[in-house]
């Protein structure tokens, strides 16, 4: 059988080498057209698989030879040929083996980090370098760094040319900042700055991100993930934080946090922001990474570290502080600055530079905005029949961002030449300051929507009362995985309260496929209807089975292996979209689903391109369960009940608790953007990216190509004569030949890391639109009143380049950690002189130096040992602590879940009086029986559950104490006994 099983896979891959072989013949193109040359040098960058081993060439030379690389990213079978090859080496290898390569493998991003951190890549950028040189060249011990380069080699991320002599290959080179190493060695805290447009350096700050806080915080995914333990997080006073561990010092803090901490003792557990494995890491619970981030908790060390300097105060030029020690420096600022350069450069996925980090290629592609735009009438049937809404349709882009979507989508459907105006208008909804950059953004590129009022922003907390009532089209794209499902539920219910009967809903996020094939929503089955019989079971037009046959994986295996990775950085605390995805999560189909379900959406239709996991969700409006006692304190008859989102939720509101904890992980006025695009394609970049399509099709009409057919069944909505005067639209403008792009895998010498001066805007739109008179908001007709006040605008981001970064005080920040972390907690809090750097350091000031300098004091310290972070091994482990450990292991995890209230199953909908159009265990037909009367059962909503169970007395309250007993037991395992309080019992 598994001869049989690697004799498939190995044709499997013959015939994908095959296909590769074929797609990249006919991809030379004799004179390649502009179009040609960028989407080769994006495949060149971006797609390149990992260069042969028994390559003797450097990687670099092989493309400059062929000018071509491996095929692009539509090329057949590149998934098959991943996830095969991953199987195979699955199968083929003992299996210890393969279980040491996942229990080690922390190593590689260990190591990954000191490439990153010492500029190797920068090092090897003109060819292959002896260890003995780059060592001398980076400060690192040449006996260590051959290792640490020796294991990376191993994992085709460098390339061992020779004994000793290390090469960069097209993986590693990804990681070259683009800056002359002597500029990084001098100021090597402006690594991630760009230089002109370029932001070379984004793959090396995402990099350093990953290998740093994110690969911390996964470590800590243990204690984070029992329900119960939120409790046992240690709270972020000033000298946890400056540990950088645990000093199990919960619930004391005396500040805000401590109320923090009182909530996530008594708030259903697994949805708090706050109390997410990065808390435990650096311990810093109540405090959420994005707050971390900006300083929170920093300020007095912060200032002790200002003030302790050698008199360079006045040069630190802090930008968040700086002004003589009033104002507190952030000693986080670089990891900030680092932080951000991750997201505008590699989180824009399908941008300029094709979205390298977060995803395989295809899904990209994919992820795009573009890819809504794919109606379902082409081949692949991605995205929404937009053409066959009414004109005048009003689409609302919530939570959108600055309007990236709404902007590719008004390029095709919207119609600014049409007398009396025509096609779709949009509203923009966000929050004030993302509205604010969107509409600067759009008044640049296209005035003309704004001014007709064809597309509009409007600031909404997409928590309160949807204010637009007559929506064609609710768009949700990648806003509900930033959200656990009980506030993803939430947003879903205020789109239901304000939809109309027609109003669809389309969600586009990923869709994590199972590992098995699946049938739901697939509709084959038969399903038992409540003891009534059997009936069929409900459909989701597109859920597929699976992705690849057997006997691949279904879901593709490693080839798949990145839309897990984000899941599981979501779930670490340090997710994507940091202000809000605490806790976050990508969900499978049938937990979308559910979760659509239990706000009153139906999900009738998925659409995906194959091999990607992007997904676009259209649901429909069907009734809403509501939980008994919530329907008769809505009363008067009405659908909705308190969803317990408004101010006015009051103290009787389960959730008030929550929503504060949600703040203040999310609410960063400063600076709100992270996740969302900055910057706006402009029609022409959306015509190079997408301008072919997948299937070489062109996802919206431009030219010559006439727009879909519209049924116009309604009015036109512009009247006003100024709005039917004739101009170009901004939309209809040829795109501007695209300059061919130099090859990014050949170094180029950098010789100013200096920005650019501003360039003039050189396309014909940008010039035109640059020009054109503004006019302000409350000029524009409004579409809708917004209950929603627009704000003040916040104060200058720390992100921005106004703050240039205190190279000293990211410097002083890690040596004072590396200080604390050797102090007992009463002590950590007193100055201390600021430790000498490591010789090698002195004269570079690495932004990691002092990371490494810390790791090695660290390791000196060690033996005077201090309080460590909390440890699943502890040093000494009474009996019964193991027992209880091992019995609360046993006891089922999605039982706590769902009694925690923090997941909503279809068993809850099912409670609450709804139907789950579940294989094999629910019926699809009959919505309107989700408002069943006389149900006494809780509801999918019912979040406080637990606590009023526990609060009544009722039966409940039994398994709830054991929950918490075994909490607390299991809490001596995990922290030092003087952390646990209760849990110390365990040791009797
Ligand atoms: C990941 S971004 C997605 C942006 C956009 N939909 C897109 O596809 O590019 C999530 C967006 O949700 C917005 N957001 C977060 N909390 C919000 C709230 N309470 N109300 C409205 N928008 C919010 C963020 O500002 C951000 O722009």
């Amino acid at each position: 059988m598994t001869f049989a099983v690697l004799r498939a896979l190995h044709t499997l891959l013959g015939d994908a080498l095959n296909d590769i072989e074929a797609v990249y013949a006919s991809a030379q193109p004799q004179n390649p057209s502009p179009t040609h040359r960028k989407t080769n040098s994006f495949s060149r960058v971006y797609a390149s698989p990992p260069p042969s081993p028994s390559s003797s060439s450097t990687a670099t030379s092989n493309f400059s030879a062929s000018g071509l690389d491996f095929p692009s990213l539509d090329a057949p079978d590149k998934s098959h040929r991943c996830g095969g090859g991953g199987q195979m080496a699955a199968t083929v290898q003992v299996p210890f083996l393969t279980l040491c390569d996942a229990s080690m493998g922390y190593h590689l991003p260990s190591c990954l980090r000191v490439l990153e951190a010492a500029h190797v890549v920068e090092v090897l950028r003109d060819g292959p370098v002896h260890v003995k040189e780059i060592a001398a060249r980076t400060g690192i011990e040449q006996a260590k760094l051959a290792h640490v380069l020796r294991l990376l080699a191993t994992h085709h991320i460098l390339r061992e040319a020779a004994p000793d002599v290390f090469a960069a290959n097209r993986i590693s080179s990804l990681i070259d900042s683009g800056k002359p190493l002597r500029d990084l060695l001098a100021n090597p805290e402006r690594k991630y700055e760009s230089i002109g447009d370029s932001d070379a350096s984004a793959v090396a700050a995402f990099v350093g991100l990953c290998t740093d806080e994110l690969f911390k915080s996964s470590a800590y995914l243990t204690e984070a993930i029992f329900p119960g333990n939120a409790r046992l997080c240690p709270a972020s006073t000033p000298s946890s934080l400056s540990a950088g561990s645990s000093t199990g010092d919960s619930g004391t803090s005396s500040n805000s946090l401590s109320k923090s901490t009182n909530n996530a003792a008594s708030t259903p557990t697994g949805s708090d922001p706050t109390r997410a494995p990065f808390n435990y890491a650096f311990g810093c619970g109540g405090v959420g990474y994005f707050a971390w981030l900006e300083g929170e908790g920093w300020a007095e060390e912060g200032r002790r570290a200002e003030d302790e300097g050698n008199g360079e105060k006045s040069k630190a030029g802090s930008g968040g502080g700086g002004g003589g020690g009033k104002t507190p420096t952030n000693p986080n600022r670089f990891r900030l600055e680092r932080f951000g350069k991750a997201m505008a450069g590699t989180g824009e996925l399908g941008g300029a530079r094709g979205g390298v980090a977060w995803c395989v290629p295809a899904l990209c592609y994919l992820f795009s905005p573009g890819s809504l735009l794919f109606r379902i009438t082409d081949d692949h049937g991605i995205g929404f029949d937009w053409a066959s809404l009414p004109r005048g349709s009003v689409v609302v882009d919530v939570g959108g961002g600055i309007g990236s979507t709404s902007m590719l989508l008004a390029s095709a459907y919207a119609d600014v030449d049409a007398e009396g105006g025509g096609g779709l208008r949009f509203v923009i909804q966000d929050r004030p300051v993302v509205v604010e950059m969107g509409e600067k953004a759009w008044r640049a590129k296209c005035p003309e929507l704004l001014d007709t009022g064809i597309v509009r922003f409007q600031v909404h907390d997409f928590f309160t009362p949807q204010p637009v009532t007559d929506a064609a089209v609710f768009i949700l794209r990648v806003v509900l995985h930033d959200w656990p499902d009980a506030f993803a539920q939430r947003i879903l219910l205020r789109l239901r309260e304000a939809a109309a009967p027609h109003t669809k809903l389309v969600l586009a996020d990923f869709v994590l496929p199972l590992a098995c094939v699946d049938d739901f929503g697939v509709g084959e089955g038969e399903v038992e209807k409540g003891g009534q019989g059997r009936e069929q079971e409900s459909q989701v037009e597109g859920a597929e089975k699976m992705l690849a046959p057997a006997p691949l994986l279904a879901n593709l295996g490693k080839a798949s292996a990145n839309a897990y990775w984000m899941d599981l950085t979501k779930l670490t605390g340090v997710g994507i979209k940091m202000q809000v995805t605490f806790n976050g999560q990508e969900r499978t189909l049938r937990e979308i689903v559910a979760l659509a379900l239990s706000a009153g959406w139906k999900v009738v239709r998925v659409t995906k391109a194959p091999g990607s996991l992007f997904g676009h969700i259209v649901a429909v409006p069907v009734a809403v369960p509501v939980p008994p006692q919530r329907r008769a304190r809505a009363g008067s008859g009405s659908a909705f009940f308190d969803v317990g989102m408004s101010a006015a939720g009051g103290a009787e509101n389960a959730e008030t608790g929550e929503m504060e904890m949600v703040e203040r992980a999310s609410s960063r006025c400063g600076t709100p953007t992270f996740g969302s695009r900055v910057d706006l394609p402009s029609v022409a970049e959306a015509r190079a990216r997408f301008g072919g399509g997948i299937g070489g099709r062109r996802p919206f009409a431009t030219g010559s190509r006439a727009p879909p057919p519209v049924p116009l069944k309604q009015a036109p909505l512009l009247t006003s004569p100024a709005l039917r005067k004739k101009k170009p639209s901004p939309l209809s403008v040829a795109p501007p030949p695209l300059a061919p792009s130099p090859n990014p895998s050949s170094y180029r010498p950098v010789t100013s890391p200096r920005p650019q001066p501003a360039q003039q805007p050189t396309s014909p739109i940008a010039r035109r639109t640059s020009q054109a008179p503004l006019r302000t908001q409350s000029q524009q007709q409004p579409l809708a009143p917004s209950p929603v006040p627009r704000q003040a605008p916040p104060p200058p981001s720390p992100m921005s380049p106004r703050n240039p970064l205190s190279r000293r005080s990211s410097y002083a920040h890690l040596s004072q950690t590396a200080q604390s972390q050797s102090q007992p907690p009463s002590q950590a809090s007193t100055p201390t002189p600021t430790p000498q750097p490591h010789p090698l350091n002195t004269l570079r000031h690495v932004p990691s130096s002092p990371v490494l300098k810390q790791t090695q004091h660290q390791h000196h310290q060690h033996s005077h040992s201090q309080p460590s972070p909390p440890s699943p091994v502890p040093s000494r482990i009474p009996a019964l602590t193991r027992r209880a450990s091992h019995a609360q292991l046993q006891l089922p995890q999605t039982e706590l879940r769902k009694r925690s209230g923090s997941i909503i199953t279809p068993s809850m909908v099912r409670a609450a009086g709804g139907e789950v159009p579940a294989a094999g265990n629910a019926h699809g037909h009959g919505l309107g029986s989700l408002l069943l009367p006389g149900r006494t059962s809780g509801g999918a909503l019912d979040f406080g559950a637990r606590r009023r169970r526990r609060e009544n007395g009722d039966g409940d309250s039994e398994s709830a104490d054991v929950e918490d007993e075994l909490v607390s037991r299991r809490a001596s395992s995990i922290l030092p006994p003087r952390a646990v309080g209760a849990g110390s019992r365990g040791a009797d």
